[in-house]
């Protein structure tokens, strides 16, 4: 089984037992279900928008722990301070070591910050979950769900105000799982089955994605140059976290990113 499979085969567990215990009403009953969601589409596409969503990752299955020392509530308003126009937290516990608590933390401390819920989407009780702990956008993962799936999820989130990040990782995933209920497309530059990473993944499939979504890549991002080249290929997006979390500082990280691509986009 590849790790995909085990953490989905878990994620389903888990729901199970997460229905169990709490009530789609009950979640309903928790106080940021009614708050109004933030766009994280229109955040990237602002002008002078450094298009950064910066994540808060503890550990991973590919790099093991990454950081367990900083806190989510300093660290991601250290980002958004620093330039980010977008934040995305785990949420999962067993495999990336985040939590609900972690994504409330950040959110109190961001109130005004669009924020991905980061996690592994297969049920749309996940989506009343996201929406309890104040999740403006959700992530669909191609690689773990049907073409049916991410229609009805992708539909079920928009009903409930959530923005939708889907993630593809091939041409082929693109072409089948791209539909109407999604705002923005995810190129991730690591092949989650394998943990292989290459940024001309995004490089190659920009131009394969309709210029009516978003686009966004994903994971391995580390240097200045590789946003500017990004950028020039039609991203709006980058979704950072290793680069920033491995450090004792993941704000000052990005500071340091964000001043040196502005230097580069002046100067080119
Ligand atoms: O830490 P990185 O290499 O900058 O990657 C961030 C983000 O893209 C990555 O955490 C990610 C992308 N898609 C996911 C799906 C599930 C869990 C994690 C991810």
């Amino acid at each position: 089984m590849n790790i995909l499979d085990k953490i989905v085969a878990h994620k389903r567990t888990e729901v199970a037992d997460a229905k169990s215990r709490v009530s789609l009403a009950q979640l309903e009953q928790a106080p940021l279900f009614g708050r109004p969601t933030l766009s994280l589409k229109n955040a990237l596409t602002a002008n002078g928008a450094s298009g950064i969503i910066s994540e808060f990752k503890r550990k991973s299955p590919s790099k093991g722990i990454i950081n367990d020392r900083v806190l989510p509530d300093i660290v991601t308003q250290g980002y958004v301070a620093a330039g980010a126009n977008g934040l995305s937290v785990l949420t999962d516990t067993d495999f990336f070591g985040g939590t609900f608590e972690d994504f409330g933390k950040a959110r109190a401390a961001n109130p005004t910050t669009p924020m991905l819920r980061k996690d592994f989407m297969i049920d749309e009780y996940q989506l009343w979950e996201a929406k309890a702990i104040g999740a403006d956008v959700i992530l669909l993962i191609a690689a773990c769900l049907t073409p049916d799936e991410i229609s009805y999820l992708g539909q079920k989130a928009h009903s409930l105000g959530l923005e939708v990040l889907l993630e593809v990782h091939d041409r082929e995933e693109l072409e089948q799982s791209l539909c109407e209920h999604v705002d923005m497309v995810g190129v991730n530059n690591r092949n989650l089955k394998t943990f292989v990473t290459s940024v001309e993944t995004s490089l190659e499939l920009a131009q394969l994605i309709p210029d009516n979504f978003v686009k966004i890549s994903e994971s391995s991002l580390k240097d200045a140059d590789t946003i500017v080249q990004l950028r020039a290929a039609g991203y709006q997006g980058f979704l950072i976290g290793e680069t920033f979390m491995k450090t004792e500082d993941p704000a000052a990280a990005l500071r340091g990113l964000v001043a040196e691509i502005t230097s580069k986009t002046q100067f080119a």
